[in-house]
């Protein structure tokens, strides 16, 4: 079996066997196991061209959705969903079964111990994370630093795995990846290889690139998907108020392939977002900026966190809204090594 890489103590990339990756990574039932079941190839191969790679992604498909792809009626459709339930039990649990399900979720550190704290561990997998606040407040030196640590081995508060990077209003910079991977004692070169990048153009291209990450992450074990910024695309194709329910319902549906990504391939989502001027905000307090997006963002993005700029080069972030965190505030620094705790 062909070697793949690892991490040593040191956080340097490693050869190790692939078996061992898989073993580690077996947390959705390939779509190719529906032909143990009974399903033809040429049947999963039509899922396959459709963007869906496993059972677990099949079943977060409507079944009307599912016979819109060309070749599969409607009795096939309800043969497969049959198959794919079978491989998977997707009932009720208890409780405990789901606390058990939850010890999975992989927290990445940020590179700030305060800030790490505050989203108690890290940023976490299975769920979207977004990150709103003014330019320059620290969104996309975030991402950068998280392409980085969530390729650290698990000891290390890293993913140990690949990142997905989309990129929508060309701010990824290579280059920054450099200086803060060898901050962390790994090989900038072998980061860069495990950073996969795409820049998107339109708000199509952007949900186009999502369906073919499925095939990516069916093959390779990736810990980390960075949207930035998840909105702009949006408001540059979507114009006035005429447009506005259109866009609304294509950002939910951005947003829920986003959501199914995550659990899909246990992944953690990092999405950035503008902020825009709230006139309704208040009598006294001029300025008052809220995220963009409406509800609809709102709803999708299960930890919201607000960042703004402090003295120097520190930058706050506080808690916007999180169903299991306290409310809070902590205090980072981005530095040429990426995000760190702030020195006074
Ligand atoms: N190499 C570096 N060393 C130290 N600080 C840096 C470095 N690169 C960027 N910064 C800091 O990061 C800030 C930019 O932050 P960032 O790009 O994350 O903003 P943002 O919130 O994504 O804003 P925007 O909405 O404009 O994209 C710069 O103003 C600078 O203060």
């Amino acid at each position: 079996m062909a070697p793949s890489k690892q991490y040593s103590e040191g956080g340097q990339l490693q050869l190790m066997d692939a078996e061992r990756i898989e073993e580690e990574e077996e947390c959705f039932e390939s779509i190719d196991k529906l032909i143990s079941q009974g399903i033809n190839s040429g049947d999963v191969k039509k899922l396959q061209d459709a963007g869906i790679y496993t059972c677990n992604g099949l079943m977060m498909h409507t079944k009307k959705s599912l016979t819109g792809i060309k070749g599969l009626s409607e009795a096939k459709v309800d043969k497969i969903c049959e198959a794919a339930e079978k491989l998977l039990s997707q009932g009720f649990i208890t409780g405990s079964d789901l606390l058990i399900k939850r010890k999975s979720v992989v927290r990445i550190t940020t590179g700030s111990q305060a800030l790490d704290k505050l989203l108690g561990g890290g940023i976490e997998t299975l769920c979207i994370t977004e990150a709103f606040g003014e330019f320059r407040s620290g969104k996309t030196q975030l991402a950068h630093t998280l392409c980085v640590s969530a390729q650290l081995p698990i000891h290390m508060h890293g993913g140990n795995g690949k990142v997905a990077y989309i990129d929508t209003e060309g701010t990824f910079r290579p280059e920054r990846i450099v200086p803060i991977a060898e901050r962390f004692g790994m090989d900038a070169n072998a980061v860069l290889d495990n950073i996969i990048y795409a820049r998107a153009y339109t708000y199509e291209h952007q949900y186009n690139l999502l369906l073919g990450l499925a095939a990516k992450m069916a093959e390779e074990p990736f810990r980390l998907l960075i949207v930035d910024s998840v909105i702009a695309l949006f408001r540059v194709d979507f114009s006035g108020r005429g447009e506005l329910a259109e866009r609304q319902q294509k950002l939910a549906q951005m947003l829920s392939r986003l959501t199914k990504i995550a659990e899909e391939f246990n992944v953690a989502v990092y999405i950035t977002n503008q902020v825009i001027a709230d006139p309704g905000g208040g009598m006294f307090i001029t300025d008052l900026k809220k995220p963009a997006g409406g509800h609809v963002l709102a709803h999708a993005a299960t930890i919201r966190l607000m960042l703004r700029k402090g003295k120097g080069e520190q930058r706050v972030c506080k808690i916007f809204d999180a169903p299991n965190l306290p409310e809070g505030e902590a205090v980072f620094q981005v530095t040429s090594g990426g995000i760190m705790d702030a020195k006074d």
